[in-house]
């Protein structure tokens, strides 16, 4: 095939912004500041599995770069560097050109340099390795929730599992605009990264929802030894949802639903008026749902009149298909 190397060059090696060495080497070199710990996460995306593989390469490239700044975000940290692992059943010019321009445009936005990675012929997925920085000391954690805090949590749930939903044929009828708005949702979903950053002196404990926010918090309170007790009615929707909280749809979407991408956090009591002056300021609001208590075991959810809703807390599985 006719310059795949320099296919790889013009659409795989952008100029770098604070990278030492990047693309064309055999490693890229980079110099992380002083009093900094490094944060580092891969996720693979493959096709059939986390994208339909007809999905448009432009979305694609952003949810691949999108998914990975999320768990910088989580961690509170600063995305600085990323690599792409890519397998590809063919070198198409125009795949290739309107995927890097979609990965490109997100990484822009943050500020991310693009270092390297590999290509390979292989059925199409995608690894992204994301490098960030944190003050020493100061990344958010799974593990630092306490009983008698607050669980808090961006945006709204649901929203991508709706998108899946009805690309999956499985609500027909859902008007246009909340169509649209779900798709954009599932396609193109919005790392929090500079919430992540301002929560650092404020949470104790956070997670991205990836899997759903029962299953992601589960983590978090496994993480710390507690558990939760959840309000349904506080939970966090968009207009976009056709349906209420006591529709098993509802709770399997907003409850289970994964790739919202929102940030899950517990903070104490105290930081209430400063987590709301964040919420009106920032892009995101921010709601709090419920509270951490003592019990590590514990995890319930009550209704409007105080009776526990009967769901299950586990998420998105690979190895058992959605929850
Ligand atoms: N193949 C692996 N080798 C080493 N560690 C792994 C491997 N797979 C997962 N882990 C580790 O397990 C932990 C949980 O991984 P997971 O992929 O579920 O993270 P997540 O942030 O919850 O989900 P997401 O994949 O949506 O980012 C992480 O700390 C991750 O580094
Ligand atoms: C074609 C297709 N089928 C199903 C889904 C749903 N899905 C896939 S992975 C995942 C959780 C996050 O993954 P991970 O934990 O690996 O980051 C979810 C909810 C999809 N996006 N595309
Ligand atoms: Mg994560």
């Amino acid at each position: 095939m006719t310059g795949e190397f320099a296919l790889i060059r013009r659409y795989f090696h952008p100029p770098t912004r604070h990278t030492l060495l990047a693309g064309g080497d055999d490693a890229a070199l980079i110099v992380p500041q002083m009093a900094h710990e490094l944060a580092l996460s891969t996720d693979l995306l493959v096709g059939g599995q986390h994208f339909f593989p007809d999905m448009d390469p432009h979305r694609l490239g952003q949810k691949a770069a999108a998914v990975n700044l999320s768990d910088m975000a989580a961690m509170g940290a600063t995305p600085r560097w990323v690599l792409l692992g890519l397998t590809l059943s063919s070198f198409q010019e125009s795949w290739v050109a309107a995927f890097s321009q979609g990965f490109r445009k997100i990484l822009d936005a943050h500020e991310v340099d693009w270092v390297g990675g590999d290509t390979t012929a292989g059925p199409l997925a995608l690894a992204v390795t994301i490098i960030g920085e944190v003050p020493d000391g100061q990344a958010l954690r799974r593990s630092g929730a306490h009983a008698g805090e607050d669980i808090w949590v961006s945006g709204t749930l649901g929203d991508a599992a709706l998108g899946l939903d009805w690309r999956l044929g499985r609500c027909p009828d859902l008007a246009p605009a909340a169509r649209d708005f779900a798709l954009e949702r599932f396609e193109c979903p919005t790392p929090r990264v500079a919430l992540g950053q301002a929560l650092r002196p404020l949470a104790s404990a956070a997670i991205d929802i990836s899997d759903g926010l029962l299953a992601d918090l589960g983590h978090l309170l496994t993480a710390s030894g507690v558990g939760a007790q959840l309000e349904l009615a506080r939970i966090p929707t968009s207009a976009a949802q056709p349906s209420g909280p006591t529709d098993s749809d509802w709770q399997r979407r907003v409850l289970q639903g994964g790739e919202d991408y929102e940030l899950c956090f517990t903070a104490p009591s105290s930081r209430r008026s400063q987590l709301e002056a964040l919420g009106r300021a920032g892009t995101v609001v921010l709601t709090r749902i419920g509270r951490v208590t003592a019990a590590p075991e514990e995890r319930f959810i009550q209704d409007e009149k105080g009776q526990s809703v009967a769901v299950s807390w586990r998420g998105y599985d690979h190895f058992a298909g959605a929850a």
